[in-house]
């Protein structure tokens, strides 16, 4: 579903992903963990097509990123640092446009069903200017999974949530992942990401250092591997 080989992103002379080799089944949920600037946010947007790579490939259910963009964004949700709304609109008229921009017609019951998910039922005809950030990531939730993507993006996604929100959220993912949609989460929330995922691949200084099935963990767990990768030498990529 997704195919990466050597890729390498660099912003003038710096070179932020240095040979990442990535490669994800259907289905995988895999949660992307690295200390803060290793790399993960590049990475995510490269894959979203927001950003381009500068050397390197990138499929995305055999598409060719950046090439055959238009395609992958068909096929992807993406849940990023920015909720990309419209604050002039409300939360009910935000995903019927975005529905129509994916081609999609007769939405009034895909709306209703996605506000009630993201617990904004209540507020669906309020402006999304007067929403708080949690609300309007609530909202970007919503919009990251109106034309049912195949692959759903999410960089840090619990941010900014309480409680109840972040609870909502995990069940979202929940039945995303048991529908068969396959998903990559950035996190710093080691607990949470060992609930959901079931595979965990360690970004550190633009390379992957390590990744692993659920079922391969140590016995102690996401914290302990974790840290080892943290430890181990880089092996693979290193420029
Ligand atoms: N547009 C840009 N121009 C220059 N450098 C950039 C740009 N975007 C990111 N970087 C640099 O790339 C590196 C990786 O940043 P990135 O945001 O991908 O890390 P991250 O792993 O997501 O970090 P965090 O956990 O803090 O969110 C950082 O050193 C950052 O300063």
């Amino acid at each position: 579903m997704i195919e990466v080989r050597r890729l390498v992103k660099r912003f003038g002379l710096k070179t932020v992903l240095r040979g990442v080799d990535f490669h994800v089944e259907q289905g995988e949920f895999v949660a992307l963990l690295g200390p803060n600037g290793a790399g993960k946010t590049t990475f995510l947007r490269i894959l979203a097509s927001l950003a381009r790579p500068t050397l390197g490939e990138v499929r995305i259910n055999g598409y060719l990123l950046p090439q055959q963009a238009a395609a992958v964004r068909q096929r992807l949700g993406v849940v990023s640092h920015l909720p990309l709304l419209y604050g002039d609109l409300t939360a009910e008229e935000n995903l019927r446009f975005y529905g129509r921009l994916y081609g999609l017609d007769g939405l009034d019951g895909r709306v209703s069903e996605l506000l009630a998910r993201v617990g904004l039922a209540e507020r669906r005809r309020d402006l999304v200017r007067t929403f708080s950030r949690g609300m309007q990531q609530r909202l970007a939730i919503g919009r990251a999974l109106i034309h049912q993507p195949d692959v759903l993006l999410l960089d840090e996604p619990h941010t900014g949530l309480d409680q109840d929100a972040c609870e909502m959220l995990d069940t979202i993912l929940r039945d995303v992942a048991a529908q068969g949609q396959t998903v990559v989460m950035t996190s710093h929330d080691l607990a949470r990401a060992e609930d959901l995922a079931t595979r965990f691949d360690v970004l550190s200084r633009g390379v992957i250092v390590a990744s692993a099935a659920a079922q391969a963990l140590p016995p102690e767990g996401l914290l302990s591997f974790y840290r080892q990768a943290l430890r181990a030498p880089a092996q693979k990529g290193a420029a």
